[in-house]
């Protein structure tokens, strides 16, 4: 039988640098984790494809995907829904490929509780000061959208304490570093190599 694949969740507050991260770590060529496209009703951003950054829904086209059950997690983030579709996830684990999740920490807390064998993986920031100067640096947001996110951002802070692992982003390169070590090891540590030598010496 196919071994499953694992669920990596990788979550923290707004503006810390997730997509960033995610990003820098998907252009790597050695990584092999696929990532799940979440749904949203928010408006794309410049730049941002349908399908490729998010499935772009309207607030009725997504409540009808939670309606029919098919997001794994959602959760309404400062005025807009946002969603893992769930057959994406099921379908790529079942292949035994590991599945990445960028999402906020609502959604985080709900994959918990349906997924508890996957990993997660609190993306902090150095300072507070730190993560407001990055969303106003981004330039996406309104200053009442700001507010809104920082607000969150201090509740959100203190769910890490119920992840696996917590990765500082200070440095890009170093974050995706560490995200990338700490999915190894959990390979391992998981039996995963020891249930394949196994195989491997009950051959011989
Ligand atoms: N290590 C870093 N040092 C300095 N700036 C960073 C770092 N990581 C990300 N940034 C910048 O911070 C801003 C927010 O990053 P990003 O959009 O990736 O955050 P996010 O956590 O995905 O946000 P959201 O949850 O709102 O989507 C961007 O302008 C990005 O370039
Ligand atoms: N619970 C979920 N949160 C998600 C999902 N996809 C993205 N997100 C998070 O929402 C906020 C805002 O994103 P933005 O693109 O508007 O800046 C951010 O923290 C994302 O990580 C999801 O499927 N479920």
């Amino acid at each position: 039988m196919q071994e499953k694949g694992l669920l990596i969740v990788l979550s923290g507050p707004s503006g810390v640098g997730k997509g960033t991260v995610r990003k820098e770590i998907f252009s790597q060529p050695d990584t092999a984790f696929e990532y799940s496209v979440s749904a949203t009703t928010r408006k794309p951003r410049e730049g941002e494809l349908d399908g490729v950054d998010y499935f772009f829904k309207t607030r009725e086209a997504f409540e009808e995907m939670i309606e029919n059950d098919q997001l794994l997690e959602y959760a309404e983030y400062v005025g807009n829904y946002y969603g893992t579709p769930v057959d994406y996830v099921r379908k790529t684990l079942d292949e035994g490929k590991d599945v990445f999740l960028e999402i906020e920490v609502q959604g985080a807390g709900q994959v918990r509780r349906k997924f508890p064998e996957g990993l997660f993986i609190f993306l902090a920031p150095p300072s507070l000061s730190e993560l407001e100067n990055r969303i106003v640096t981004r330039g996406t947001e309104t200053e009442d959208l700001i507010k809104g996110r920082m607000k969150a951002a201090r509740e959100e802070l203190e769910m890490m304490e119920l992840y696996d692992y917590v990765v500082e982003n200070d440095k890009v390169e170093l974050a995706c570093e560490r995200v990338k070590s700490i999915v190894v090891a959990e390979h391992c540590r998981r039996e995963r190599v020891q249930y394949r030598y196994k195989k491997m010496l009950e051959v011989d």
